[in-house]
């Protein structure tokens, strides 16, 4: 239930985690597992919190990323850290967490084995929920990387990347096809920069200058509070 005494950021993250919530319950009427991909960074924490205290059968939800920073999970970038500190908690630490990193040192070291790790996950996604950051990035998927044109055109499920503008520059990411391979698509967003780059990215076409664009041929649903 949205409590209208809270924050506009709040009440958004309580909205989505509803619909979320709705999604997982649908799916899971008729499948035994259901698979949600949330994204890390800063947006989410409130729908994080909101989803953690929802009562659904968690035990038989797989929970991984869009993304990952290579970054051991108590550094306070990992996206990792981030879920166990304000997700996979309350009735949501039922749920099945499957990370994106690995023992290895490197994210192109560790590709092949969370390649064949989310291969097993139940695909389509329930639910992909994507955030953007304020130069177009979506996921993994850096204007400025490298491996952008890979990311948006491979047909493997998830790449190493490096996103030179970034803090953390080593990177996993699912590719754009991968993202797409999912029944709803959710783009959450807060604050005046972010209203201001949607607005952006949405007026135009070019995939590789705001990678968010490439979910443009998607029905998506935009929560975005101010
Ligand atoms: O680096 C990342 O950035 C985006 C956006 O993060 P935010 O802090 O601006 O909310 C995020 O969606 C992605 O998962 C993350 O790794």
């Amino acid at each position: 239930m949205i409590d209208m005494q809270q924050t506009p950021k709040v009440r958004i993250g309580q909205a989505l985690a509803e619909a979320v919530a709705d999604a997982l319950r649908t799916d899971l009427a008729q499948q035994e597992r259901a698979l949600l991909i949330v994204s890390g960074g800063s947006t989410p924490v409130p729908f994080f919190e909101a989803l953690s205290q929802v009562d659904l059968p968690w035990e038989r939800v797989d929970v991984t990323l869009a993304d990952e920073r290579w970054v051991p999970e108590t550094d306070s970038d990992s996206n990792t850290g981030l879920l166990k500190r304000h997700f996979l908690q309350n009735k949501a630490a039922k749920a099945n967490f499957v990370p994106l990193t690995t023992q290895h040192a490197t994210a192109a070291e560790g590709v092949a084995e969370l390649t064949a790790v989310s291969q097993k996950l139940s695909w389509p996604a329930s639910v992909v929920i994507l955030g953007m950051g304020d130069d177009g990035h979506t996921a993994s998927l850096f204007p400025d990387s490298p491996q952008l044109e890979e990311g948006l055109t491979t047909d493997a499920p998830l790449l190493a990347v490096t996103a030179p503008s970034m803090k953390t520059k080593s990177r996993i990411t699912f590719s754009r096809k991968q993202l797409k391979n999912a029944r709803r698509h959710f783009i959450h967003l807060s604050g005046a920069a972010k209203r201001e780059m949607f607005t952006k990215a949405f007026g135009g076409d070019d995939i590789r200058e705001y990678p968010i664009r490439s979910f443009m041929d998607t029905p998506v649903a935009l929560y975005w509070a101010p």
